[in-house]
């Protein structure tokens, strides 16, 4: 993808882009729509847009560093930061109408000088080094490079409508390359440019967009037809339409969170996925954790978390966040976990997980619970390395609750 230089019109786009995120703190999918919207763009060139623009992310650092530029003066300085990143990958830098330019020299000893820093070279701010190799030690270098690639783009076939054959020649006949996922049967990796959400498979609801890695941490779940499952931090329900389509569409599924328009959300993505066994529920108080007690033959809590699995496809969170907010998490991971698992029911499963990889919010949460709560026993815990997946990276524990 990155093979040719942007055109002088994508490259502005590329900065204002940028100066949104990083100068006005709007996330970046919001800047995208509001930057594309009224352009009659082709498909090709939004995706390389959105793929420049994800990459300087990834490692806005280095990038300013080989720039002489602070991450602070995108706006100001965007132009010189183009052809930087330009320069970086070889390739022909944009004319711009006004431009900084770089000296080739002194480009080229920073860049060397970056090489010798790691932790600069995979983009990485300095307290999330500190932060993955407190937590992680010698694993963090390989997880840190892996965070700094372009994330993949898979789907998960909607078993309620289609299969991954069917679904496969189906995109095929409208232009889209896919291929299956080994050791994650639902998913299928899109290896086109395809504007996914124009197909026709797409408004007939055969597939959503979801990583293979939380696509397998939904699969731990294994509810089976007629149970009554709930998925307590729903959110617009990646996760909740997986576990409908696990169930058959029969039994009970129950979508909850404390954001309304999340679940709105969700209910129309079920809809579309004839996942007509969802029910949402807002948690208005613990009153309505208090109500479910003891009643479900299986509990998913993907708890809000730092989200240092999916920096891939998030990475302007990198530059967002700080290590203080770590420590709230984590306290709210833990009142989740002890307050939620009351729903269980005997011989029901809990199933804990998070999007992230570090063991702060991952065994150390589930090794606390389990001491606390003697009620319950360790079943099995995975963690999907970002750097031996591919995947987003992403925690999961199974727990079973052998008595009330
Ligand atoms: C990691 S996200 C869930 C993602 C979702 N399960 C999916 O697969 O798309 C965590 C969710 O927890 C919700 N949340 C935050 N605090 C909560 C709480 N106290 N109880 C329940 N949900 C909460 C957030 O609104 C967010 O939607």
């Amino acid at each position: 993808m990155i093979n040719a230089s942007l055109s002088p019109s994508s490259t502005e786009l590329v900065i204002n882009v940028l100066a949104m995120v990083l100068e006005q703190g709007k996330p970046l999918d919001r800047a995208y729509s509001h930057h594309f919207s009224g352009l009659k763009l082709a498909p090709s060139e939004q995706a390389r847009i959105t793929s420049v623009t994800g990459d300087i992310l990834r490692r806005l650092n280095l990038y300013c560093y080989l720039a002489d530029i602070s991450t602070e003066d995108i706006e100001r300085m965007g132009s010189r930061l183009l052809n930087a990143w330009h320069m970086f990958y070889e390739l022909p830098i944009p004319k711009l109408q006004y431009t900084l330019a770089i000296d080739e020299e002194d480009f080229a000893k920073r860049l060397a000088s970056a090489k010798e820093d790691p932790a600069l070279f995979d983009g990485c701010p300095e307290w999330l080094d500190k932060l993955g190799t407190a937590q992680l030690g010698e694993a963090w270098p390989k997880e840190r490079a892996a965070l700094a690639q372009a994330p993949k783009r898979y789907l998960r076939v909607n078993a309620l409508k289609t299969t991954a054959a069917d679904l496969l020649s189906q995109l095929a006949r409208e232009g889209v390359e896919a291929r299956e996922v080994p050791g994650v049967p639902s998913a299928l990796e899109v290896i086109s440019d395809a504007a996914l959400f124009r197909t026709e498979c797409f408004k007939q609801g055969l597939f959503e967009q979801q990583d293979a890695g939380s696509q397998h941490v939904a699969a731990a779940v294994a509810a089976e037809p007629g149970m009554r499952v709930i998925d307590a931090c729903a959110g617009a329900g990646g996760k909740t339409l997986a576990i409908a389509a696990q169930m058959q569409g029969k039994g009970r599924l129950l979508a909850m969170d404390v954001e309304q328009w999340k679940l709105d959300n969700l209910k129309q993505r079920a809809r579309r996925a004839a996942a007509h066994n969802v029910e949402t529920r807002i948690i208005a108080s613990s009153k309505t954790i208090k109500r479910l007690k003891l009643s479900a033959d299986r509990v998913l809590l993907d708890v809000p978390c730092s989200g240092l699995g999916v920096l891939k496809r998030n990475p302007d969170a990198k530059w967002r966040d700080t290590p203080e907010r770590l420590p709230v998490l984590v306290a709210l991971q833990k009142e989740i976990l002890q307050s939620y698992s009351r729903m269980v029911k005997v011989d029901g499963i809990l199933i804990y997980a998070t999007c992230s990889i570090m063991p702060e919010e991952n065994r150390q949460q589930v090794d606390a619970f389990l001491s606390a709560n003697p009620n319950f026993s360790f079943i099995d815990d995975e963690t999907v390395s970002v750097a031996e997946t591919g995947f987003d990276g992403f925690y999961l524990a199974r727990m079973k609750r052998n008595q009330a």
